[in-house]
């Protein structure tokens, strides 16, 4: 199974619209691909708070519009990244999409963890409450975004529900990229399961992003990293090397779940 990432650039001289089309042809190139994987609200930028407002969209406006269409393009399994979603209450949420080779969305998922502590992302979003993961005939996607990353018990329980390739799409800041390299590889180990960590590129808001999306294999190998600028990351996966990975070391099945608290 043939993925890639695409690490776009979030500048803030280029229009979301211009980035929109950019962005699908980008996807359209990856054409012989069997998973394409965008990054963190790459429309507006993760840390631009202040034009959350203004750009945000229904579920089906502009972004699902041209992601569904650059999926069919090109023929892949596509998580489009996330976007700013208006729910029809008014409430903002943090969404990503995914969609299958003909076009149609599989599903959407509303990042559960918000970041920012009493600012930002944290006080204008709306939280997820749901796991989402995504059958493909080859493997099982289990979906986090950026902060996400941060809650190992978001991922146990995607993998839970059947999850063999972890997706963790971020807008994550370059001050912190320690933390990012070291929890996608911790998340791997823990849950053997591939990681897809794909984040963006470029500096918006002043936040310089960290770049550097990776592919880790089940056994904590990094198969590839990009480095700080737009790059696409193009990684053969084999799927069967989760289900051999949890057969040869059967660590998930060691969990002790239910301990009686201390005294
Ligand atoms: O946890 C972090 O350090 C970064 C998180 C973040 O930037 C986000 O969730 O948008």
């Amino acid at each position: 199974m043939r993925a890639s990432l695409i690490q776009i650039a979030v500048d803030p001289d280029e229009s979301v619209e211009d980035r929109r089309v950019r962005a699908a042809s980008l996807v359209v190139a990856q054409r012989g691909a069997d998973l394409v994987v965008l990054p963190e609200l790459w429309p507006v930028g993760a840390f631009a708070y202040t034009a959350f407002e203004a750009e945000a969209e229904p579920l089906e406006g502009p972004t699902h519009e041209v992601m569904a269409k650059a999926a069919a393009e090109a023929g892949v399994w596509l998580h489009g990244g996330s976007f700013v979603e208006r729910a029809d209450d008014g409430t903002l949420y943090n969404t990503s999409l995914v969609f299958s080779p003909e076009g149609e969305r599989s599903a959407f998922y509303r990042k559960i963890h918000r970041f920012g502590f009493d600012q930002g992302e944290a006080v204008m979003m709306g939280a997820g409450e749901e796991l989402v993961t995504v059958a493909l005939p080859d493997t099982t996607l289990g979906l986090a975004t950026c902060y996400d990353l941060r809650f190992p018990e978001q991922f146990r329980g995607l993998v839970d529900a059947g999850a063999e390739t972890l997706i963790v799409a971020a807008g994550w800041p370059e001050r912190r990229r320690s933390h990012w390299t070291l929890l996608a590889q911790a998340r791997a180990v823990e849950n053997q399961a591939y990681v897809l960590a794909v984040g963006t590129a470029g500096t918006h808001a002043d936040v310089q992003q960290a770049g550097h999306s990776m592919v880790v294999d089940p056994w904590g190998e990094v198969l590839a990293q990009a480095g700080a600028d737009e790059e696409i990351l193009t990684v053969e996966l084999d799927a069967d090397k989760v289900r051999a990975t949890r057969e040869q070391f059967p660590a998930l099945k060691g969990r002790r779940l239910g301990l009686a608290p201390p005294l």
